[in-house]
């Protein structure tokens, strides 16, 4: 039987599923009402006021689920940019997305928004809300594979920072920023084990230093207060010291939203952490794992660099997504739950 849509009025919202190590990307292909701003700081400003309504529709319940993640397409000022990009979650929109970044560089060149695709691998230059992040996709046979990126300048915000955490008293965390801010703890502190511990209780305990962090710690970043604020907390197995053995985290973001994958963004701001403590040198990869999924990325600091008054390294990410599928949302008029709604 031909695909064809069913009774609806309005908009239509097309849309590419793919995922990275496990964790979703819904790309918005097609429906979207014009995104109006002069940058796409300002872009993620206008979205964020005006078509919130679009994100719930298209990342919560009945067409999403609780750890849904999008990307939506959007012009760059840039003049090197291939594309834009906002990104959007299960509470609002992000500064940064490695895992994003990871499926949007092969959905790029296999959507022709890069016109002749290189080999073996393809620039595509991809303008978060962080800045412009360079992504290198392997492209062979008309086929394109694996993803490297090189991150925005990432750098250590504070290392052993003493917070007072509801239920667990006082913890001690390092802040990073890897295209958005996460505060990184041992699982240990919590009698917790990445890898092997019910996910509630890691997000539970996640999502207590989170509140306390973004209660008792004033971030700051040089180039907006836009990019200022705490995106989640990252829980790790402690195995910062350089080995060429995989180390694990979970990473809990957002609205208690649980990664998938082991976050592009968090590794990038975790080799900035070992970076700054002397524990990696340039150009050491070390492997990064999810402790929900298993699935690896690596990661590796590159280059020394700066960021306003920070010290910072541009870290060099890898790993690979994979497409699920494409799909077209509608809605319909007397749908009472048509907006959306979310399950904790
Ligand atoms: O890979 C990343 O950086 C992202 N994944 C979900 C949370 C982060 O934005």
């Amino acid at each position: 039987m031909e695909m064809q849509l069913p009774p609806h009025e309005g908009d239509e919202l097309s849309v590419v599923d793919m995922h990275t190590g496990g964790e979703p990307l819904r790309i918005i292909l097609g429906g979207y009402p014009e995104v109006k701003g002069d940058s796409v700081l300002s872009k993620r400003r206008y979205v964020r006021e005006h078509l919130d309504h679009l994100r719930r529709m298209l990342m919560y319940e009945p067409r999403g689920h609780y750890d849904m993640y999008g990307a939506l397409i959007v012009d760059s000022e840039i003049p090197e940019a291939h594309v834009g990009v906002l990104f959007m979650h299960n509470e609002g929109y992000s500064t940064m997305c490695g895992h994003a970044v990871i499926a949007l560089g092969r959905f790029a060149v296999d959507y022709r928004l890069v016109k002749e695709p290189q080999s073996p691998e393809t620039q595509v230059n991809i303008h978060c809300p962080c800045g412009l992040v360079k992504a290198f996709v392997e492209y062979s046979n008309g086929k394109t594979g694996g993803v490297r990126f090189l991150s925005v300048p990432a750098f250590a915000f504070a290392t052993d920072v003493t917070v007072t955490v509801e239920g667990f008293g006082d913890v001690t965390v390092d802040v990073g920023y890897g295209g958005a801010f996460y505060a990184f703890v041992d699982a240990q502190r919590f009698g917790l084990d990445v890898t092997k511990s019910r996910t509630r209780d890691l997000v539970d305990a996640a999502t207590a230093v989170t509140n306390a962090v973004r209660s008792q710690v004033k971030l700051n970043h040089p180039i907006s207060d836009d990019l200022a604020f705490l995106y989640g907390t990252i829980l790790t197995d402690g195995k910062d010291d350089f080995s060429s053995d995989a180390t694990s985290n979970i990473c809990v973001f957002a609205e208690a939203q649980v990664d998938r994958s082991p976050t592009g963004s968090g590794v990038t701001a975790r080799v900035a952490l070992q970076y700054h403590k002397g524990l990696i040198q340039l150009n050491q990869t070390r492997t990064f794992q999810s402790g929900v999924t298993g699935s690896q990325f690596t990661g590796k600091a590159v280059e020394e660099t700066k960021c306003g008054d920070f010290r910072a390294v541009v870290v060099e990410v890898a790993g690979r997504a994979f497409y699920t599928g494409v799909s077209c949302f509608v809605q319909e008029p007397d749908d009472e739950l048509t907006c959306g709604f979310l399950l904790k």
